[in-house]
């Protein structure tokens, strides 16, 4: 298949490279010093399931440079989502689908602002990856999951085709016939970790050991839970719980990308995590006292690490 990735950061680039590494033609569109070290040396991905190692002639710097491609993969940052989707209106052409992988609830409505709606298919992935430096990713623990799916269901026989793909390259993969369902439960887990992870500054097994971390998590994931349904997704009233249970099953030493973000001092996605939450629930009248004390809290680090000076 040709297969394009827009962002060839830890998402990107691992799922990208797995796909190159079964013999698809995958182009990467990348920036900055990522982009001139891939253009020198390639782009490594080290990872537990084995190495990989895509060639420098993969990658563009920008997506007018795009051959037309079978499925675009979206995996920036999400307040890159904008710009990124108006740029694929140019490129994008009847054959073309592009799936999103990044975090939120509302990746969707942004790519179907610029192109068909019949080009935009839902996608969530379960993974924890990160750009050690410039030209290298690094994939951590073993957890490597791409669950994704067409809003309309004349799509799916081209999305099984992906899921082959996918599946051939190693890529734990699912099609769902409820992406939007499947896009919300990992929103409610993620936001319930991502929260707690980045408030506390402390992985998963510290916060829901202690007893009023625990109870914050499950409230953060409750309000996820609450404005969800009053959108309209089929989520399961006691989803939280079932979530709150399963956070007992990760690994103590897991945490959550913007956790990562923090301690790098980058900028966080915290308007599209607590912040969604937030917001939604205002719109449909329901309180989100945790997750907006969660936004309050991490606000001076939405932008990057506070300047103590200022
Ligand atoms: N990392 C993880 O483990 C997981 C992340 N996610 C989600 O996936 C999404 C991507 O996250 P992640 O992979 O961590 O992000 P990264 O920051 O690692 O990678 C994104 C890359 O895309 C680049 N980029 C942004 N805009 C463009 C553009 N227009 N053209 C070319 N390159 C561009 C960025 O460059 P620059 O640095 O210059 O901005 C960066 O190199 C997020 O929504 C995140 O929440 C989901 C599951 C797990
Ligand atoms: C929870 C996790 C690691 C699962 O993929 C994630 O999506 C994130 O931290 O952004």
């Amino acid at each position: 298949m040709r297969i394009a990735v827009v962002g060839a950061g830890g998402v990107g680039g691992y799922f990208g490279a797995r796909l190159a590494a079964a013999g698809h033609e995958v182009t990467f569109v990348a920036r900055g010093r990522h982009l001139e070290a891939i253009r020198e040396r390639g782009l490594l991905v080290r990872s537990p399931l084995g190495d990989l190692k895509v060639p420098a002639a993969s990658v563009v710097a920008t997506i007018a440079e795009l051959e037309p491609a079978d499925v675009v993969l979206v995996a920036v940052k999400l307040w890159d989502t904008e710009d990124v989707a108006a740029q694929l209106g140019d490129v994008v052409d009847e054959g073309t689908r592009v799936i999103s992988l990044q975090n939120g609830v509302r990746k969707d409505a942004v790519l179907r602002r610029h192109l068909p709606t019949r080009a935009v298919w839902g996608g969530a992935c379960y993974i924890s990856a990160v750009i050690e430096e410039p030209g290298i990713v690094s994939h951590r623990g073993a957890m490597q999951k791409v669950v994704f799916g067409p809003y309309d269901d004349m799509d799916t026989p081209r999305a099984r085709d992906f899921l082959d793909a996918c599946v051939s390259a190693g890529i734990e993969a699912e099609l769902s016939s409820d992406i939007e369902r499947v896009i919300w439960e990992k929103f409610v887990f993620l936001v319930g970790l991502s929260a707690t992870t980045t408030a506390v500054r402390q992985p998963i097994g510290v916060v829901r050991s202690d007893v009023h971390c625990r109870e914050l998590l499950r409230d953060v994931m409750a309000e996820a839970v609450q404005v969800g349904r009053a959108a309209g997704v089929s989520l399961d009233p006691k989803f939280a719980d079932e979530r709150l249970a399963f956070c007992d099953t990760l690994p103590a030493a897991m945490t959550s990308s913007m956790h990562n973000d923090l301690m790098q001092g980058n900028r966080l996605e915290l308007p599209w995590l607590s912040g969604s939450v937030v917001t939604l629930g205002r719109e449909f009248g329901i309180a989100t006292p945790r997750n907006q004390t969660i936004a309050d809290v991490l606000a001076p680090y939405e932008l990057g690490r506070p300047d103590p000076d200022r």
